[in-house]
């Protein structure tokens, strides 16, 4: 399954040390302004190799619009977007051919396909984001004249929680050849009432699977989120006003569907799979080996991922949303 979406639909393609990555958004509704230079800050935030504290990996990530946009507007055509892959070095990787990475997809790919692509993960790489990034950077754009704005930020790494000791535990893991994990939190702000599905396609279901559809998320909560559990009934309920909500533990999603709140959903992602230190496993063969893997990798995901989420979740609203005005013309 390469395709995300009902109405807003996105199909990815590409491999991590292949030529490109990019994507084909079919269902963009037409006359939305849209050039390069709206979705290129969304891959400049996500790319990487632009701190010591993620992949080394040096790309410059320029989008480019195939088709799908005339005169500066989208119409109605598939839309194809291309980034031409740089810095490979797919050699670095030989020592991986034969043998599997704890934590990464490389046994599970090997069970499903019976072959894989070893070169920095091919298709399992988190670089096949940029992909997601780029299309959901069109969505954004879709979304900004209806006032909907999405904006994520990490709230934790390992166990801190104040920018410059999150930084100190990935430097600190980076330094000893392991990896941090962290939980992400992205907002959406003004969404309509009304988006979602009651029973199956519900909002929050659709949100929670676009989230672990990225590389490393390990859970989903929207508002109070496992905290919900260990609450009492009236603790937990977001009481109506006559003026509205009075608070939102719900996270903006009731029975499926928005209630016109702020959506807020956080994300657990674990530390990355790739590290230096001495670690057990198995080659094809079966046969016992110890791994320490080299390579350009991101000591903490979490703060890559903040980009990847933002434009999924805006993906997730605008398919919603379109789906929304399909069902007011039948239903009116
Ligand atoms: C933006 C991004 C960057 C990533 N960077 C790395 C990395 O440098 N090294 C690595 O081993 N895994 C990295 N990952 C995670 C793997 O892609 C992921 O753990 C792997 O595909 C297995 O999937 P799972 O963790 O969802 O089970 C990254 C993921 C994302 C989304
Ligand atoms: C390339 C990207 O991230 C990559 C994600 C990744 C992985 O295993 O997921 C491994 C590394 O790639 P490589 O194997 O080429 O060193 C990261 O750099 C990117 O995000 O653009």
């Amino acid at each position: 399954m390469n395709t995300f979406g009902r109405n807003f639909r996105c199909t990815t393609f590409g491999e991590s040390h292949g030529l490109a990555v990019g994507a084909v958004v079919d269902g963009c509704p037409p006359g939305i302004p849209l050039t390069e230079a709206d979705i290129q800050p969304y891959l400049d935030r996500r790319r990487p190799g632009k701190s010591p504290l993620e992949s080394g990996r040096q790309e410059t990530d320029r989008v480019e619009i195939l088709s799908g946009v005339f005169e500066g507007r989208t119409t109605g055509a598939p839309i194809a977007l291309l980034v031409r892959n740089r810095d490979v070095r797919s050699k670095d990787y030989d020592a991986l051919r034969d043998v599997f990475r704890p934590g990464h997809a490389d046994y599970t790919w090997q069970a499903k396909y019976g072959l894989r692509d070893h070169r920095g993960g091919g298709r399992s790489s988190g670089r096949e984001t940029l992909a997601r990034v780029a299309a959901g950077a069109v969505a954004i754009r879709c979304l900004e004249p209806c006032g909907i704005a999405i904006r994520g930020r990490v709230l934790e790494v390992h166990t801190a929680t104040e920018p410059e000791a999150m930084e100190a535990e990935i430097r600190a893991a980076r330094d000893a050849g392991d990896s941090v994990g962290g939980i992400v939190e992205v907002t959406a702000a003004g969404c309509p009432a009304g988006l979602g599905d009651p029973v199956f396609g519900k909002l929050d279901a659709a949100i929670a699977g676009a989230m672990m559809g990225i590389g490393a998320v390990k859970g989903v909560e929207l508002g109070e989120g496992f905290g919900a559990a260990r609450l009492l009934g009236s603790e937990m309920n977001d009481q109506i006003g006559e003026a509205g909500f009075l608070s939102n533990r719900a996270g903006g999603v009731l029975g499926g569907i928005s209630t016109g709140q702020d959506i807020v959903v956080r994300l657990a992602v674990k530390p990355t799979p790739s590290i230096r230190k001495a670690q057990q496993t198995v080659d094809i063969a079966g046969k016992g080996r110890e791994i320490t893997v080299e390579g350009r990798h991101d000591p903490c995901i979490a703060p890559r991922i903040v980009p990847v989420a933002e434009c999924m979740l805006a993906m997730v609203i605008l398919d919603a949303m379109l789906e929304q005005a399909k069902y007011r013309e039948f239903g009116e």
